[in-house]
């Protein structure tokens, strides 16, 4: 049998379609992927997404102890280091490798934006829009005790999990967090704010700033020195200046999300996905943050 070309299926087939995959796709997201020209078939395969784990920076000795305890092999993601993909049943929550931070749930795509980052040793990097904290945690292994990192978010109790999450995972001294505006945070990375400040200030080796005054701290960059140490200035990128923008996203393709309303009920679908005012506030929240990095990066 010849097959159909997605972008031929008729809404009417997709629900024939939908029917094998037993998921009750609403009709206006049936007529959403259709218009897409998009399989709705693809949502009926979570059995065969994995999921992923990143194990903790020296706990690779523990794999095999980790494997009896999950109950299942962890299969090493060759193109991402410290990444192992787990069968999508297995829970992580419940365990101890879990709950003593030697493991932590995160997509391989995630891990993927890091990885593309490049971000290397004594880097200063900005995470806008941090929380829950997955992709910071990762950028924080990464950096170990050199450089800096600041993570911010505008909704603060998603940074008070970030925070927990961090110091779970013992990265909590080296790291910056904001509850701020990502369209407007203007702060200097910590090295740059100790250039300013003469005398006997001192960064331990952790990162923690002693002997600064929290004001100078949090003081904002002005206009002359944000363009010779900011994070965000093309010219600094070459000293190895970050910026990750992690805006909230639609959703609208994504085949776990979508999986999740089996749980949420499908018909919340059309106000938390499809709704036309949610998809304009999220054009609007990420319009600003984009335009931002546009400004940095074109700024010389
Ligand atoms: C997709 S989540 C980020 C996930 C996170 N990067 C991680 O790896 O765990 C989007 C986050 O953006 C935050 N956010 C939305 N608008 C923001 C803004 N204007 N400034 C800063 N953070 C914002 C939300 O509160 C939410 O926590």
């Amino acid at each position: 049998m010849e097959e159909a070309n997605s972008s031929e299926i008729s809404v009417s087939d997709r629900k024939e379609g939908q029917q094998e995959a037993s998921l009750p796709l609403p009709a206006a997201f049936l007529e959403f992927l259709s218009e897409n020209g998009l399989d709705p078939a693809v949502y009926s395969m979570a059995a065969s997404i994995p999921r992923y784990i990143r194990l903790k920076p020296g706990m690779e000795s523990h794999v095999a102890e980790i494997e009896r305890e999950l109950k299942c092999c962890l299969e090493k993601v060759s193109w991402l280091p410290g990444f192992y993909a787990i069968p999508p049943e297995i829970q992580i929550a419940g365990s101890k490798a879990y709950q003593q931070g030697k493991i932590y749930g995160i997509d391989a795509a995630s891990g993927a934006a890091i990885l593309a980052l490049d971000v290397r040793p004594g880097d200063h990097v900005l995470d806008l829009c941090a929380a829950p904290g997955a992709k910071l945690c990762m950028l924080a292994d990464i950096l170990g005790n050199t450089g800096s990192l600041t993570g911010v978010d505008v909704a603060k109790h998603r940074l008070a999990a970030c925070r927990t999450m961090l110091q779970k995972y013992s990265l909590g001294d080296r790291t910056r967090l904001f509850v701020a505006d990502g369209t407007s945070f203007s702060l200097l990375p910590v090295d740059s704010v100790l250039q300013r400040i003469e005398g006997s200030t001192v960064l331990e080796d952790n990162g923690r700033l002693v002997g600064v005054p929290k004001c100078v701290v949090l003081c904002p960059s002005v206009d002359d020195e944000a363009s010779t140490s900011g994070y965000d200035k093309l010219s600094l990128m070459m000293k190895c200046m970050q910026v990750l923008v992690d805006a909230e996203c639609t959703h609208d393709g994504s085949i776990k999300h979508i999986q999740k309303f089996e749980f949420w009920g499908w018909k919340t679908l059309d106000r938390r996905v499809l709704d036309a005012e949610r998809i304009d506030n999220l054009f609007d929240l990420q319009v600003p943050l984009s335009f931002l990095l546009l400004t940095w990066w074109v700024d010389p």
